[in-house]
């Protein structure tokens, strides 16, 4: 009798309260744009292609439109694609934080810039900007013509590589790591105040573990991939890789004096002037994952966007041609200059035609939201996680007819004019926007322009196994061609 009691109490008082819950959850979903049904605990993540999770997003746009809802893992989740969606979502105060991810939160401890979230955010992305526009990265400031002759120098490391290499204007030549050593130097100078040599073992280290390391960033990651053995090495190695690297910052730093004008210099006279301060985000660690961050997002993403344009020019010929034209009518025997970007209209929308077909970062950085909004007609709840699905929005039928063609002159108006399309959003939009717009574009013209100008570049009959696309990507943050080999030959001879 008594236990009969007590079970009607703790259910008269359990039934409310459960009620209570079932009403809000039934709520929330239905102010949720709609979605696909995952199963507990995991979510959605079984049906996502863990190596190109962005079509299977994509697939999913077809469904349920371009604003959806999905489970991944524990994170709510809410995916775009319409970039008109992307920009008023990405312009909200609310949508500058990052997700709850045991990669952003646990490892990198919210430290850095691309992790960082808040006060801490807000400072370091104010003193980053700084520090870069002090270094030429703006138009119009009285360094950028330092900062174009650091850049210009690297073009020259990466042709004079190409021509000592015999093979390739025969057989071709894997150029991806002149590059990578070329545009990593202009990163090291602008962070570090100092290159490396080609052969340097310090700097084959670093760009070993930075390359890996953004190979292994992807779907794998909402996994609980501490718990699951499968995922424990990769996990093990971006630990291990990032302590490895603050470990050569560190060397680096105590070599500074602190009156350097790179990233590092700057960082240590702003903690200096600081230190009486409490409160404030210029710490060692600070440091130390800032540097990590300007050099991962620089160089890979910048590196990815020129791999494709060479390799697409090499596939379109007749593009190819068109631009090589137009350097000769415009330039006729003089080198590029920055200044001459406004002048070759057709290579500048060949650029953004090739980052358009072939996004470098396809499911963007996701956001996350750090406190309740309203997005149109959608409440989001502060912890969600936000998707802005650029591969969608660079391959939607209803914005870029035949998708799938490589066709610059979508970026030209009918007088030939460069035509700026909103829709193009390589660098995402909004308040976190892309750091190093600038320089990417600063480097990206440059390269191409003056590689064009002395090369013909031609892909190799036997790079591309038959019956396979040129142009097929491998994915892990940022999305690289498969195939790597090119051949480059004089237009000198
Ligand atoms: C073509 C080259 C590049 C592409 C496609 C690219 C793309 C992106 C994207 C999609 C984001 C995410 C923005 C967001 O979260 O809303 C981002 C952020 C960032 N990028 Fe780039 N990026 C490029 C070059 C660079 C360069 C050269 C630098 C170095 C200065 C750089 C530094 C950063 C930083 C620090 C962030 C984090 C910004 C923040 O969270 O506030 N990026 N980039």
């Amino acid at each position: 009798m008594v236990d009969y009691n007590l079970w009607t109490i703790s259910l008269s008082l359990l039934l409310p309260w459960l009620l209570y819950f079932l009403i809000n959850k039934i709520l929330s979903w239905r102010s949720l744009p709609p979605g696909p049904w995952g199963l507990p605990v995991v979510g959605y993540l079984p049906w996502l292609d863990p190596e190109h999770a962005y079509l299977s997003f994509t697939n999913l746009a077809r469904t349920f439109g371009p604003i959806y809802s999905i489970q991944m893992g524990r994170l709510p989740t809410i995916v775009i694609t319409d970039p008109k969606l992307i920009r008023q979502a990405f312009n909200m105060d609310a949508l500058t934080g990052r997700a709850d991810l045991y990669l952003t939160h646990g490892i990198f401890k919210g430290y850095g810039l691309i992790c960082s979230e808040g006060p801490r955010w807000r400072e370091q992305r104010k003193f980053a900007a700084t520090c870069l526009k002090n270094q030429g990265m703006a138009k119009s400031h009285p360094k950028r013509e330092k900062l174009e002759a650091l850049i210009l120098k690297g073009v020259k490391d990466t042709m004079m590589r190409i021509t000592d290499t015999e093979s390739s204007a025969t057989s071709g030549v894997e150029f991806s790591p002149f590059l990578t050593h070329s545009i990593g130097n202009v990163m090291n100078v602008i962070i570090f105040g100092r290159e490396f040599a080609y052969d340097d073992p310090t700097w084959k280290l670093l760009t070993h573990l930075a390359e890996e390391g953004v190979k292994l960033i992807g779907v794998r990651w909402f996994l609980g991939c501490r718990v699951i053995p499968k995922f424990r090495d990769p996990m093990d190695f971006i630990v291990g890789g990032l302590e490895r690297t603050h470990e050569i910052y560190r060397q680096i730093t105590r070599e500074h004096k602190g009156d350097e004008e790179d990233v590092v210099g700057c960082f240590l006279r702003e903690q200096r002037s600081r230190d009486a301060q409490s409160g404030h985000s210029f710490c060692d660690d600070q440091l130390n994952f800032l540097a990590a961050d300007l050099f991962g997002a620089g160089l890979d993403t910048t590196l990815a966007t020129l791999r494709w344009f060479f390799t697409m020019v090499a596939v379109h010929p007749d593009v190819q041609e068109k631009i090589h034209t137009e350097l000769l009518t415009v330039l006729g025997p003089n080198k590029p200059c920055l200044d001459d970007s406004q002048r070759l209209p057709y290579l500048e929308a060949a650029v953004s035609e090739s980052q358009r077909l072939r996004t470098v970062v396809p499911t963007g950085i996701p956001h996350g939201v750090n406190s309740d909004c309203v997005l149109g007609p959608h409440r989001l709840k502060k912890g969600t996680m936000v998707v802005p699905l650029l591969w969608a929005v660079h391959m939607d039928p209803e914005i870029w007819p035949e998708p799938d063609k490589y066709r610059p002159e979508r970026f030209l108006d009918e007088v030939g004019n460069y035509r700026k399309v909103d829709a193009l959003m390589p660098f995402q939009i909004g308040k976190r926007v892309c750091l190093g717009e600038e320089l990417a574009r600063m480097i990206i013209f440059l390269y191409a322009s003056t590689i064009l100008q002395k090369f013909k570049i031609e892909l190799p009959d036997d790079e591309v196994p038959e019956g396979k696309d040129p142009l097929e990507g491998v994915c892990g943050i940022t999305l690289l061609p498969k195939y790597g080999r090119l051949i480059f030959k004089s237009r000198e001879n």
